[in-house]
């Protein structure tokens, strides 16, 4: 990966996990197809998403954003499609919608797995046809835009349960992006703490602030960090509310962090980020050769069978049509 492009849109870290999905996310990013961004809350999907647009041939387009889970679901419709005037109650003009505003551009759809599932069909319809139809219209109007979908639910899972559409699903999960949670990448936690703390210090009080000792080093390395990079953000910031004039200690830390039990390392972390990597090529391969998993098995140097144990394990769904 270009580590000075992912610099670009405020992306750090070195961790082999994070930049193979990073490389996979540039190289996607060249093409048109669909982009799917999964990873838990607070991983840097949306940061992603940006970069991939920043690195896209419609780069110069908009970047438009809809958070799927932000909206009742009686809006999300109107906000994706647009209405004409008098289309509802209260529609005193006509809006154009999230689609036709990024048309040309990218679409980020955030929070995927909470779009209702009426909405899912008149979404895929969408896609498929390259049109929109505002509500309270009957002519489609052609747009040209790139969908970039993230969600931190397990799509698969919500497909065998009827939650999620099984055509939308293998519609934008054609190339997809595993963010690994941070307890899977904490030789990277120091380099992000830097980074966060490095504008706090250009205040007077701030540049007093020195580096962590021994004993808050080892709380926040043992940390589980749940809300990930996104949590760490903020103990840093919470760090810079009363800064300590000299190295930060355990009492400079949020007090959750000091009395939370550690997180044990069973050594799944490690065999967490081989298999991300092993996915992630895998995914590469497939999306290099459009989905013909002779040619993706004699690129890895597999056989067709392990190729196919491989997609069963990390359920990796072939595109439709492949
Ligand atoms: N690799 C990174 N380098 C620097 N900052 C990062 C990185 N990853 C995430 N961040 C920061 O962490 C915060 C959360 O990131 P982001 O909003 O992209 O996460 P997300 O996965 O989209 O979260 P959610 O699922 O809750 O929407 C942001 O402030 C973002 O700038």
């Amino acid at each position: 990966m270009s580590f000075a492009a992912a610099a670009d849109v405020g992306l750090v870290g070195h961790n082999r996990g994070f930049g193979a999905a990073l490389e996979f996310a540039r190289k996607a990013a060249r093409h048109t197809c669909p982009l799917l961004i999964v990873g838990e809350t607070g991983t840097g999907k949306d940061q992603v998403a940006r970069l991939v647009h920043a690195l896209s041939p419609r780069a110069d387009g908009p970047f438009v954003s809809l958070n799927c889970a932000a909206l009742p679901d009686s809006l999300i419709e109107s906000e994706l499609f647009g209405y004409e005037r008098g289309a509802f109650t209260g529609a005193g003009r006509s809006y154009a919608g999230r689609f036709m505003a990024a048309d040309h551009g990218t679409l980020f759809l955030d929070e995927l797995g909470d779009l209702p599932l009426a909405s899912q069909a008149k979404l895929l319809r969408a896609i498929e046809h390259g049109e929109v139809t505002p509500l309270g219209s009957t002519r489609p109007r052609k747009v040209d835009l790139r969908i970039v979908a993230a969600t931190h639910q397990p799509l698969e899972a919500m497909v065998r349960e009827h939650r999620f559409r099984q055509d939308l699903f293998y519609r934008l999960n054609v190339a997809r992006v595993h963010l690994p949670p941070l307890r899977n990448r904490r030789d990277d936690i120091l380099e992000l703490a830097a980074h966060f703390m490095e504008p706090l210090r250009r205040t007077q009080e701030g540049a007093r602030v020195g580096w962590f000792d021994a004993s808050a080093l080892n709380r926040l390395l043992g940390h589980v960090w749940p809300g990930n990079v996104r949590e760490l953000r903020n103990v840093i910031e919470a760090i810079f509310i009363d800064p300590p004039d000299g190295p930060i200690t355990e009492r400079s830390l949020p007090s959750y962090l000091t009395h939370a039990e550690g997180w044990e390392d069973r050594g799944g972390g490690a065999a967490g980020e081989e298999e991300v990597d092993e996915r992630q090529r895998i995914l590469d391969s497939l999306c290099a050769t459009h989905w013909n998993k002779s040619a993706a098995a004699r690129k890895l140097r597999w056989s067709r069978v392990t190729l196919y144990r491989k997609m069963a394990r990390y359920e990796i769904t072939p595109a439709r049509g492949a």
